[in-house]
C-alpha cells in the first residue's frame, strides 16, 4: 500500500473515518481474474473537487492508492464506482479509468442533460453503467421520467443501471425498477436491516425481487456497512460480521450466477469502525462457501458484466 490519506483544500465531515492504511494480507487467496466489483476514488479534491451538492466531504482516495489495495489484496481488476460526492462530475472516475491499463471498467452518475458524444467518451473510457441513487442522506431527489430517459439512451450502449436503496423503500420502488430496460444491479443487497429475520417479509421480499426479475443481479458487499453485531473485520478477526453472513450467503447460494463482490473501498460514511480491508477479503469463504461460487462470485460475473470480450 502507498501513501496515506490527504485532505487537500477542503475539511472532512466532523468524525470522517479515513481508509485503512496497512491492510492485512487475506488469508483466503482469490482465484486468478478476481474482480473487486465495487469501489470507489475521492478527488483528491485538490485536481478534481467535490460536488457543491454533496452530503459529505471525504478524505482523499486517489487511483493510485486504489491501484495499491488491489495488488496487495490480489485483485486483477477494480469496477469504480461514481461517488455522491462528485455528484454528476465524473471526471476523478474517467482519470483513474484511463490511468487503469484496462484493468478497471466504472459506473457513472450522469443527467438527463449529458449529451450523446459525453455519452461515448464515457463509454470509451471504459464506463459501462450509471448508478440511480435512492438513499435520502446521500443525494437529492431525482424524478423518475428523468431516470427512466436517462436508462433508454443508456440501454443501446450495452450498459445497466446501478441502485442504491434501503430495504424499506423496496415496495415503494419496486415498480420503477420492474421498468428498467437493462441489467440492472443492486448495491449492497438492498441494505437489509439484519437485525430481522433472514428468512423473515422484509428480505423475502428482496429474494421474490430477484427471482421475479432474472435481469436482477446483487452485489453482495459492505458487510461492514449492514452490520450490528460485528465482530468488525479488525485486529486479526477472519471471521467477521457473522449477523450478515446468513443474508449474503442465501443469495449467493440462490442467484450464484448473478452476484458480484466488492470491497466498497474507502467506505464512505462508517461511523463506528473502518475496517481492514485484508481481514475484509476474509469475510468472502463464509458467504460463497465452495470453490464453485467463489469463481462465479469473484470471476465469472463480473468479467461477463463488465469484461464479456474477454470473459
Ligand atoms: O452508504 C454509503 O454511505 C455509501 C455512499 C456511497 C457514495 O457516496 O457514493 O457509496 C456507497 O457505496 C455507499
Amino acid at each position: 500500500m502507498s501513501g496515506k490519506p490527504t485532505t487537500g483544500p477542503f475539511e472532512k465531515t466532523p468524525g470522517w473515518l479515513d481508509w485503512y492504511t496497512g491492510p492485512s494480507k487475506p488469508q483466503f487467496q482469490l482465484p486468478p481474474n478476481a474482480v473487486d466489483a465495487h469501489c470507489h476514488v475521492f478527488g483528491p479534491g485538490a485536481q478534481f473537487p467535490y460536488a457543491p451538492e454533496r452530503k459529505y466531504t471525504p478524505c482523499d482516495a486517489s487511483a493510485e492508492q486504489l491501484f495499491a489495495l488491489r495488488d496487495h489484496l490480489g485483485f486483477a481488476k477494480n469496477v469504480i464506482v461514481q461517488a455522491t460526492c462528485h455528484g454528476a462530475d465524473n471526471r476523478a472516475l474517467v482519470d483513474a479509468l484511463k490511468r487503469s491499463n484496462g484493468k478497471a471498467k466504472g459506473v457513472a452518475t450522469v443527467k438527463r442533460s449529458i449529451s450523446d458524444q459525453e455519452l461515448q467518451d464515457l463509454h470509451a473510457a471504459g464506463v459501462r453503467g450509471v448508478r440511480f441513487n435512492f438513499v435520502k442522506r446521500l443525494v437529492d431527489f431525482t424524478p423518475k421520467d428523468e431516470l427512466l430517459e436517462i436508462a433508454g439512451r443508456i440501454a443501446p450502449l450495452g450498459w445497466h443501471v446501478v441502485i442504491y436503496f434501503e430495504a424499506v423503500d423496496l415496495p415503494e420502488l419496486w415498480d420503477f425498477f420492474s421498468a428498467l430496460p437493462t441489467t440492472v444491479v443492486v448495491d449492497h443487497m438492498g441494505r437489509p436491516d439484519v437485525t430481522k429475520p433472514v428468512d423473515g417479509p422484509e428480505f423475502e421480499l428482496f429474494l421474490k425481487f430477484m427471482r421475479e426479475h432474472t435481469n436482477v443481479w446483487s452485489k453482495v458487499s459492505c458487510p461492514e456497512r449492514l452490520s450490528v453485531a460485528g465482530p468488525p473485520a479488525l485486529n486479526g478477526e477472519r471471521n467477521a460480521y457473522r449477523d450478515v453472513v446468513p443474508f449474503a450467503r442465501k443469495i449467493v447460494e440462490t442467484f450464484p450466477d448473478r452476484v458480484l463482490w466488492g470491497t466498497d473501498w474507502p467506505h464512505p460514511n462508517l461511523k463506528g469502525h473502518m475496517p481492514d480491508d485484508g481481514l475484509l477479503v476474509d469475510y468472502i469463504p463464509h458467504i460463497a462457501v465452495t470453490k464453485e461460487l467463489q469463481q462465479k462470485l469473484l470471476v465469472d460475473n463480473p468479467n461477463r458484466l463488465y469484461w464479456p470480450n474477454e470473459a
